[in-house]
């Protein structure tokens, strides 16, 4: 399986390669050259598959013979030992026809440890392989970052840089990134936005001698393989609920990784009905599906921190499929969205409103969702899992939908308290959050600063032997 950019501007590359070099050199991201598929009978073989096995089959025709079934299977069972419950990501149908995807219970309690776990156990087999070291510099706006610090504070080959918006995460989450002590792993306020932070990280990735120089690499949904293993709970949740019709997905968009997993299970052969892309106030994909302009706003604070995005990454591959990956289309938008802030979707506008229905909770719909299920079912969503569910609830077909939960709600308790007048607890294995110290550095939004910092604390730049 070879992978190619959405810029076309870059040598295409094997598994192992796009792991380690996250985004393309180019500037665009990598796709597979041919898309897999998998056989309707597979598909039906997943209904007695412990979830382990499915992502297997899942994860395999994207790794090709790089990484073999067995190891694979060996990787993916250790990653999902890490969660509290066998099912990894256990269904609970809270009315007849509408069901939420728990995503939250790995060690992070948010669907990033589905992809992660099993990401740096991928990124140390393959750099182990090669006696090779790597840097990784992510963004964060809440969630990824203490995910990757999890996942990879016991690495021996890569240490982590992640940058998160100064004041813009819950205390949770940022002490989720800044408590652990292990030398490898930093945690860095920025004085700015996701959105600046991810410029940075991009930036970093096209300053090609720095790249060179820290060996980067990258786990944020620019790394395909964080898409691929993201692919494997849609097919868990359809084996699990299995009905022969076509299910619908609402997915708390930010990043339009999930979202865009989500259309990759489609593309593997996944019966799907619609896909729903659930935004919170921050509505510049909602906006782009109705109005066919990708127009960026400045970014609001929410209760949802971690969808408060404006420049949604992956949008930039479901543009490469939509314009029949024309990347001469995709290098001309991006380079519009970042001179002006909006390019026009032109005949692609008109797919994204087949492929997917979009919208925009509020904040007060938000509220009011989390107030109404758990009086009604006695469940409390998160707020990013309730903009899931406002959308469910406005534009869901009949049948079967399913609510992606990509938090616990205890990540957020302020918002939770603020409103349901309870104060959700942390599981018993993060009760000592709230009280280790924390570590961590403050830059200002610069490249060169952070560059800088980067350069003083990876073991690549300073030579450490391999
Ligand atoms: C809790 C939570 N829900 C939803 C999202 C949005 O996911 P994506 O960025 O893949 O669209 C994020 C951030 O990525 C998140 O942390
Ligand atoms: N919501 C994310 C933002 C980064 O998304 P990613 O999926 O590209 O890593 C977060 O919580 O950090």
């Amino acid at each position: 399986m070879k992978y190619i950019s959405t810029r076309g501007g870059a040598e295409a590359l094997g598994f192992e390669d796009v792991l380690l070099a996250g985004l393309a050199r180019d500037g665009g991201l990598y796709v597979p050259e041919v898309w897999p598929t998998l056989t309707p009978d597979t598909i039906a073989s997943f209904r007695d598959k412990p979830f382990v096995e499915i992502a297997v089959e899942v994860i395999h025709p994207f790794t090709g013979d790089e990484i073999s079934r067995d190891e694979l299977r060996r990787m993916a069972s250790e990653a999902y030992a890490t969660f509290d419950t066998s099912e990894v990501t256990p269904l609970v149908e809270i009315k007849p026809g509408l069901t939420i995807l728990e995503l939250f219970h790995g060690p992070t309690l948010a669907f990033k440890d589905v992809a992660m776990q099993l990401l740096a156990r991928l990124m140390d087999h393959v750099l182990e392989k090669r006696g090779a070291r790597a840097t990784i510099v992510g963004a964060t706006s809440g969630d990824t970052g203490g995910a990757a610090i999890e996942a990879f504070r016991s690495s021996k080959r890569v240490d982590v840089v992640i940058l998160f918006p100064k004041g813009r995460v819950s205390d949770v989450q940022r002490r989720m990134m800044t408590t652990p002590t292990e030398p490898n792993v930093h945690a860095v306020a920025i004085e700015g936005t996701f959105d600046d932070c991810q410029a940075l990280v991009k930036a970093m990735f096209n300053d090609h001698a720095f790249r060179d120089r820290v060996e980067l690499s990258g786990v944020n949904s620019i790394n395909w393989a964080r898409i691929v293993a993201q692919v494997t709970y849609y097919f868990w949740a359809a084996s699990r609920i299995g009905t022969t019709e076509p299910l619908s997905f609402s997915v708390p968009t930010g990043n339009f990784g999930d979202i865009f997993a989500s259309y990759v299970a489609k593309r593997l052969g996944l019966p799907i009905d619609k896909l729903i892309i659930a935004s919170n106030e921050n509505d510049i994909l909602p906006r782009a599906v109705a109005t066919g302009v990708y127009a960026m706003k400045d970014v609001i604070a929410t209760s949802s921190p971690s969808m408060d995005i404006q420049i949604s990454s992956n949008f930039e591959r479901y543009l490469f499929e939509a314009s029949d990956r024309d990347a001469d289309f995709v290098r001309s938008s991006m380079t519009s969205l970042i001179a002006t802030g909006s390019f026009e979707l032109g005949r692609t506008g008109s797919r994204l409103k087949q492929d997917f229905a979009a919208v925009s909770a509020s904040e007060a719909d938000v509220a009011d969702a989390i107030r109404r299920t758990k009086t009604a079912y006695g469940y409390v969503l998160d707020p990013h899992t309730a903009c899931a569910f406002v959308a469910a609830e406005r534009v869901a077909p009949a049948g079967n939908t399913v609510i992606l939960s990509t938090a616990h709600p205890a990540k957020f308790p302020d918002a939770i308290e603020a409103i349901t007048g309870a104060r959700p607890a942390l599981p018993a294995h993060q009760a000592h959050l709230m009280t280790d110290a924390e570590k961590f550095d403050t830059l200002p939004n610069s490249l060169s600063s952070v560059q800088k910092f980067v350069l003083k604390h990876c073991r690549v730049a300073a030579g450490t032997p391999q």
